[in-house]
């Protein structure tokens, strides 16, 4: 178990990233957090992780943590199995034979043996969350985790979040798509400007806007404020965050949409 007790954190002598922040991570519980680029999701992970700190507040308990950053360094010239055993020893584990199974089971393109420095962003963050997961962490921590898996990776990181909670180890983890963080969260969190506020667990009740799109445009799942895409006869209907409508709508309009419906929702 984790808490987090009006936790503040300013860098140097810049604004407040984040204030007074309470969270409990309790152990078997997935605890989701969404917020915008800038919000101060990767400060507050970083603090859970104990690898910054706090300036205002305190933390309370100190698990073995699982930590799974937003950009994770892939630069070496070791393998992904050599780095993985290093890791596993160092956090003192003798049992390495669940090294290779993991990374076929993440399809870790080249194998066990690929150079770190030859993956690509998405390979790379295989090999981070095999590192994070490995450690058997009391608290796995994942900093945007599904950004830049392909489909069938997508897949396997919610059976492997699932099977650590399922063991009794706490998670926390980010996303800025609601979809995906209800999806997988038991408890949602948004956080906004550096302040942390509880969402219901299966309805974002902040303002939304439903849009209806005519013909065939990209793909608008990953935009920022998305919460939800339904393919609907000739096009799509999208339910976005109030506040990022504008954007999105823009981005629909460049990405060869036509624009059908915009109204005001009430989830
Ligand atoms: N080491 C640092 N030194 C100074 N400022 C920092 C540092 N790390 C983060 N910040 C600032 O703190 C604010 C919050 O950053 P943070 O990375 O926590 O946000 P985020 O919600 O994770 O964003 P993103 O979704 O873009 O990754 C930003 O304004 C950022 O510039």
């Amino acid at each position: 178990m984790i808490r987090l007790e009006g936790v503040g954190k300013r860098y140097g002598r810049g604004e407040p990233v984040l204030e007074g922040v309470d969270l409990v991570v309790p152990p078997g519980r997935v605890i989701g957090i969404l917020g915008t680029n800038g919000s101060g999701k990767s400060t507050l992970l970083r603090i859970l992780a104990a690898l910054s700190r706090e300036s205002e507040g305190r933390v309370v308990g100190r698990p073995r943590v699982g930590y799974l950053p937003d950009r994770f360094p892939a630069g070496q010239r070791m393998s992904a199995r050599a780095y993985l055993r290093h890791m596993a020893r160092i956090h003192g584990l003798a049992d390495l034979s669940a090294i290779d199974p993991l990374l076929a089971r993440l399809a870790l393109v080249g194998g066990p043996r690929s150079p770190l420095r030859t993956l690509s962003k998405g390979n790379a963050q295989k090999v981070g969350l095999a590192q994070a997961v490995l450690v058997d962490p009391e608290l796995l921590i994942l900093d945007e985790p599904w950004s830049g898996l392909d489909v069938e990776a997508h897949a396997v990181l919610g059976e492997l979040v699932a099977e650590t909670k399922e063991r009794g180890a706490g998670v926390v983890f980010t996303d800025h798509r609601a979809p995906v963080v209800h999806e997988h969260a038991d408890e949602v969190f948004r956080i906004d400007h550096g302040r942390l506020s509880a969402v219901s667990s299966t309805v974002d009740t902040s303002p939304a806007v439903r849009m209806v799109l005519h013909g065939t445009g990209g793909d608008l799942s990953a935009e920022p404020g998305v919460r939800e895409v339904v393919a609907e006869g000739a096009g799509v209907v999208l339910t976005v965050e109030a506040g990022n409508a504008d954007a999105v709508l823009l981005c629909a309009l460049n990405g060869g949409w036509s624009v059908r419906e915009v109204a005001p929702c009430s989830r």
